[in-house]
């Protein structure tokens, strides 16, 4: 069910506001997948509590989790895998953490684990998942399709070693095996075999939580190991999720204003932390102010180069800001893009030309020229950062409405009075 058409509040005077961000999705997610494969009992501390994480949790509940727990914290206690269980069926929504972090997970159970989402979620790439799995000598039936749905018919172990994958399609292939890898009998041993793996962050977050919780992995250049054994029960605080974060610092940008960002933290494996980089190049003034990002915007925006390969969901955001900068701006290395909540590069050049905008769209990028913008009805395609994107617009442009911003709860609930409240 989508929400009724959303009036996006225009701010024709700089914004000057403090915004608090909810807990990080990708933070969270791993932490529970972790977590439910962990030794003992583990807690984390303000975990995001939105769609994607709550079809994470109840995942891992049906795969014999126990999740308990309020909005400020989760008490994670690990099921006993390798148990025969009865066949169930897990919904990942439109999640690309959950369609690849769960069924290496899922090959744990002696049991059928059937996977299926959201009807936009069987066109997201998963072939690679699938076909992965089979290498490791998991049973998967899929009726021949290489997406969802599909089941995996796990038999309690899986045995693990040596296998080639291609990642450039998401990072999230990689990721997921590297998550469960210390639980297969041989540990995990990956190569990359293919155009660059995306989103580098990402994978770097992976493996600060690998190592938080005392798992052995080495990297070297496309080839990551993993050693088979225990994963320690860990307590952790889920830090602010800074690529949410990057619709306000838009926002300040877009209307010559000025946000602080609190309790943004020092050291991050967060792709958001990018922002201050991002916001630089647009012209922006930007400074830690004890525990806080604060950004200061320029008169006029400068136009930007950036390849956002390894931080590539940021880009509907900064696509918005580019549209209403001075100058020409490029984005480049976003191919993948075309395989996330949508098509992104289809979808941000429809929208911003639907404003009056002009956006080139290449295979792996975008250029978005300076064009007069007014405002327009826009889609959001069950994006959540499209959403984002609609709402930045709309901050600077009169008249902009957005289609289904509810979609911002697949990793931001509450977005819609937070960004009221920013833009008053
Ligand atoms: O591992 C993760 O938490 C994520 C990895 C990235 O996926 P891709 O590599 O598919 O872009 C990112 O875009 C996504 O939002 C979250
Ligand atoms: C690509 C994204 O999400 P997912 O985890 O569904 O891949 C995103 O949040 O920008």
């Amino acid at each position: 069910m989508t929400s009724p058409l959303w009036a996006a509040p225009f701010r024709p005077d700089p914004v000057d506001a403090t915004v608090s961000l909810p807990g990080s999705k990708s933070q969270t997610n791993r932490a529970l997948i972790l977590s439910a494969l962990a030794d003992g009992p583990s807690r984390l501390t303000r975990p995001l509590v939105s769609r994607d994480t709550t079809l994470m949790a109840d995942a891992l509940r049906a795969l014999g989790t126990g999740i308990d727990g309020d909005e400020d914290a989760w008490t994670v206690t690990p099921g006993a895998w390798g148990g025969r269980q009865e066949p169930v069926r897990i919904d990942v929504g439109l999640a690309g953490t959950v369609m690849r972090f769960v069924p290496p997970v899922a090959a744990l159970v002696d049991g059928d684990v059937e996977i299926d989402g959201d009807e936009y979620a069987r066109q997201r790439p998963m072939a690679t998942t699938i076909s992965s799995l089979r290498a490791l000598g998991v049973t998967i039936d899929d009726a021949g399709r290489g997406t969802m749905p599909f089941t995996v018919r796990g038999a309690g172990h899986v045995l693990g070693g040596p296998i080639t994958i291609d990642a450039s399609a998401s990072s999230q292939f990689l990721s997921a095996l590297l998550l469960v890898g210390a639980r297969y009998d041989d540990g995990i041993d990956v190569r990359h075999d293919g155009p660059p793996v995306p989103s580098a962050t990402h994978v770097q977050m992976t493996l600060t939580e690998l190592r938080r919780r005392g798992v052995t992995v080495t990297e070297s250049a496309d080839r990551w190991v993993v050693a088979p054994g225990p994963v320690a029960a860990y307590d952790t605080t889920i830090e602010p999720d800074l690529s949410n974060a990057g619709a306000f610092v838009a926002g300040a940008l877009v209307t010559g204003g000025r946000v602080r960002v609190r309790h943004w933290p020092r050291d991050t494996d967060q792709a958001g932390d990018r922002w201050r980089e991002i916001a630089r190049a647009f012209g922006a003034d930007v400074g830690i102010d004890g525990d806080d990002l604060v950004v200061s915007a320029p008169d006029t925006l400068s136009g930007v180069s950036l390849d956002l390969r390894d931080e590539g969901e940021l880009t509907p955001v900064v696509a918005a800001v580019a549209a209403t900068a001075s100058g020409v701006s490029t984005l480049t290395g976003i191919a993948h893009l075309r395989g996330h909540e949508t098509d992104r590069l289809a979808a941000i050049t429809a929208e911003i030309t639907r404003m009056g905008g002009e956006v080139d769209e290449h295979p792996d990028g975008l250029t978005i020229h300076p064009r007069p913008l007014h405002g327009a009805e826009l889609q959001t395609y069950a994006d959540h950062r499209m959403a984002h994107a609609a709402a930045v617009l709309g901050l600077a442009v009169k008249d902009v409405r957005v289609h289904d911003v509810a979609t911002t709860a697949k990793t931001y609930p509450g977005f819609e009075q937070d960004w009221q409240r920013f833009a008053s």
